[in-house]
């Protein structure tokens, strides 16, 4: 199958999608992601941001475990293309908590990609399936299929509590409303397409570097994103901090006026003296940047 793949200047080229450009693609996701820099209180070529048990050495390592594992879940998708989508969601789940491991393994324990191991797994997951099914690769249609095969997820393992004890990310549901990683995969990337992709499109055609859309991109994404990541490390006061004070920096240019950078990097020094990292935004920028390789496409209703 051809497809239109856009490169980082945005040139269309024809390429044939096979599994190992998903595995390419998803891995130059994660390395764009973490070596962007300055990004408040994340992992970066700066600092460490608000971790003290990983580094961006952890991180490469950990993308070097967990990216072979996207052609399995390719591979998955495009030979269950005739199941119903959430057939396929459970029996996502086994290779999922592998890859998981695969990725501790790598880290000495250390949790580096737990939401972006769900996000790409699902991502490639519906880039096969597609495929088998002969539809066109497209950011709205990839997501659409992201939905399907998550739909119900939210109630289904965040309203229950298994065993009598409610998990942190039920405890975030139960508490204040917010479905973090599984209520973003729901919404097809409700945020992505809405929010960071319109961002990012617009500012790299208006000044032509990836770095800065980038990090305008994640700006927007830490000021709107309910990140479930900041409830963790600082309750929904945490979340209410950063929102603010992303918002704040976007109010006066965010990284595209003068002392922007700098704006950022003083950001980068409060959350790490908060224990606060936007770990989901993060995630989501590696899925922007990944799914903006890809056409547009039409809207799908849910
Ligand atoms: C859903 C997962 C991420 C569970 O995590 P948890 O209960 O801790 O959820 P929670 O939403 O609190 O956060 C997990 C991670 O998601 C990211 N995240 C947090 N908030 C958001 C958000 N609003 N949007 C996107 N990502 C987010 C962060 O990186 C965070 O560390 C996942 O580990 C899981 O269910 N694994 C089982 C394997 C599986 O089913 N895989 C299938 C697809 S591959
Ligand atoms: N550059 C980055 N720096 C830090 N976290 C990132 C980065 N990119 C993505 N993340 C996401 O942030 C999450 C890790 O955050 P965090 O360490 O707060 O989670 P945790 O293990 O639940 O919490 P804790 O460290 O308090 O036990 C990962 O799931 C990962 O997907």
């Amino acid at each position: 199958m051809s497809v239109n793949v856009v490169t980082e200047r945005h040139t269309p080229v024809s390429v044939t999608l096979k599994a190992e450009d998903v595995i390419g693609l998803v891995a130059r996701a994660l390395r764009v992601e973490v070596r962007l820099t300055p990004k408040p209180g994340l992992v970066d070529t700066r600092n460490s941001g608000a971790h003290r048990d990983m580094d961006l050495a952890a991180f490469e390592r950990s993308t070097a475990a967990i990216a072979p594992w996207m052609e399995k879940f390719f591979i998955m998708g495009h030979s269950t293309a005739k199941l119903d989508p959430q057939t396929v969601m459970v029996m996502l789940r086994p290779p999922g908590l592998a890859c998981e491991n695969d990725m501790l393994q790598a880290t000495s324990g250390v949790n580096t990609h737990r939401g972006a191991i769900f996000a790409f797994g699902l991502l490639s997951t519906a880039i096969g399936r597609i495929l088998a099914l002969e539809e066109a690769l497209e950011q709205n249609r990839i997501c659409d299929h992201v939905a399907r095969m998550c739909q119900h997820i939210v109630a289904r393992e965040l309203s229950s509590d298994k065993d009598g004890k409610l998990s942190k990310g039920g405890m975030h549901f139960l508490h204040y409303g917010l479905a973090g990683a599984r209520g973003e995969a729901e919404s097809g990337f409700r945020t992505v397409r809405t929010q960071a992709l319109p961002v990012y499109n617009r500012v790299l055609q208006e000044c032509g570097e990836a770095n800065l859309a980038l990090l305008q991109t994640l700006l927007h994404l830490m000021a709107w994103n309910d990140d479930t990541n900041l409830v963790s490390r600082g309750g929904l006061e945490g979340l209410n901090y950063v929102q603010q004070e992303a918002q704040k920096l976007l109010w006066q240019g965010g990284v595209l006026v003068e002392g922007g950078i700098e704006a950022m990097q003083q950001l980068d020094d409060e959350l790490i003296a908060r224990n606060l990292s936007p770990g989901g935004s993060a995630d989501l920028l590696a899925v922007t940047w990944f799914l903006s390789h890809f056409p547009s496409g039409p809207f799908y209703s849910e």
